[in-house]
């Protein structure tokens, strides 16, 4: 049915599930359909050439708008919390507590940096952001379609959005949600906005979206793109809700995390650095449209 399924980095426990959800969403159409993503390393490549790429935490962290104390304090909450965010051996109630503390010191060390709004976008343009090959297909075929694209992310929006925006993505079928900053009146970082989003904890900030996704409450099939155990949730918003496809990106750790993801994603992908397989969806969805 979708030749990118039999790919070598495709892997499922149900296949036949999986084909099944695609064709009644196949029947459905894009009308039928929105599509929820996570971004750092979803919509964005987790390495490349080795070397891995930024989140969109990364990109400030690294950049000129932070002094090099702060950067090393920023790397060691890094080296200290990423294991746990991503350490299969504990469960996810045992690892909020940690996320909190993380996303809370960065955030207030990224305060302490009196950040200008205005040198966002040059940080973002300087930074070595990439999104995953295939992304501009992916974007712009649901674009033409009118198919809704929530952005899910437990980075920094700002960002995130200054990404989309600089590769000429920001469509209007495109919505982000994320942890904001907010600016004083001379355009310098003094808060984040509204409740903090991490890893672990997006099933609130969909809950907290529900109004948003009421407009979209004649959309019964969603696509769901994540690479955490997290991301899971993202769709608890969604009323009346037919078929969640959950395609899962497995980047790091990968033979320890196997298990739990085909587990919990319909679709997992072991180090595979495209959109392939969602845009082939896409395409089989709309009826090559
Ligand atoms: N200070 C931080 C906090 C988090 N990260 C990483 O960003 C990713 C964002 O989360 P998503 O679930 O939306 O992908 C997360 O996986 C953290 O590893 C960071 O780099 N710096």
């Amino acid at each position: 049915m979708i030749p990118e399924l039999s790919k070598p980095s495709v892997i499922m426990r149900d296949r036949q599930r999986v084909e099944e959800m695609i064709q009644s969403m196949h029947r459905a159409g894009p009308g039928g359909l929105q599509v929820i993503s996570d971004f750092d390393m979803t919509l964005t490549r987790f390495a490349y050439n080795g070397q891995r790429c930024p989140t969109s935490h990364n990109i400030l962290d690294n950049s000129k708008l932070i002094s090099e104390d702060c950067k090393k304090s920023l790397k060691e909450l890094l080296n200290k919390y990423y294991p746990i965010e991503i350490d299969s051996s504990r469960t996810v109630e045992e690892k909020l507590p940690h996320m909190v503390e993380w996303w809370t010191k960065a955030h207030n060390l990224l305060i302490q940096q009196k950040i200008r709004k205005d040198l966002l976008a040059q940080v973002v343009q300087e930074s070595e952001a990439m999104l995953r090959d295939g992304y501009k297909e992916f974007f712009d075929h649901l674009r033409d379609l009118n198919v809704p694209l929530l952005i899910f992310s437990a980075g920094l929006g700002d960002v995130v959005e200054e990404v989309v925006r600089q590769k000429g993505l920001f469509h209007s079928n495109v919505r982000v949600f994320s942890n904001y900053m907010d600016f004083d009146e001379n355009g310098i970082l003094r808060a984040f906005k509204g409740q903090l989003i991490h890893t672990y904890n997006k099933r609130e900030g969909a809950l907290l979206n529900e109004a948003h996704f009421h407009e979209l409450k004649d959309r019964h099939n969603v696509l769901l793109l994540g690479d955490s155990l997290g991301d899971l949730t993202m769709a608890d918003g969604v009323q009346n809700v037919e078929n969640v496809l959950k395609i899962g990106y497995l980047n790091d750790k990968v033979e320890e995390r196997k298990e739990s993801y085909l587990a919990s994603y319909d679709i997992v992908l072991e180090r595979d650095e495209t959109m392939d397989l969602a845009n082939a969806i896409l395409r089989h969805v709309s009826g090559g449209q």
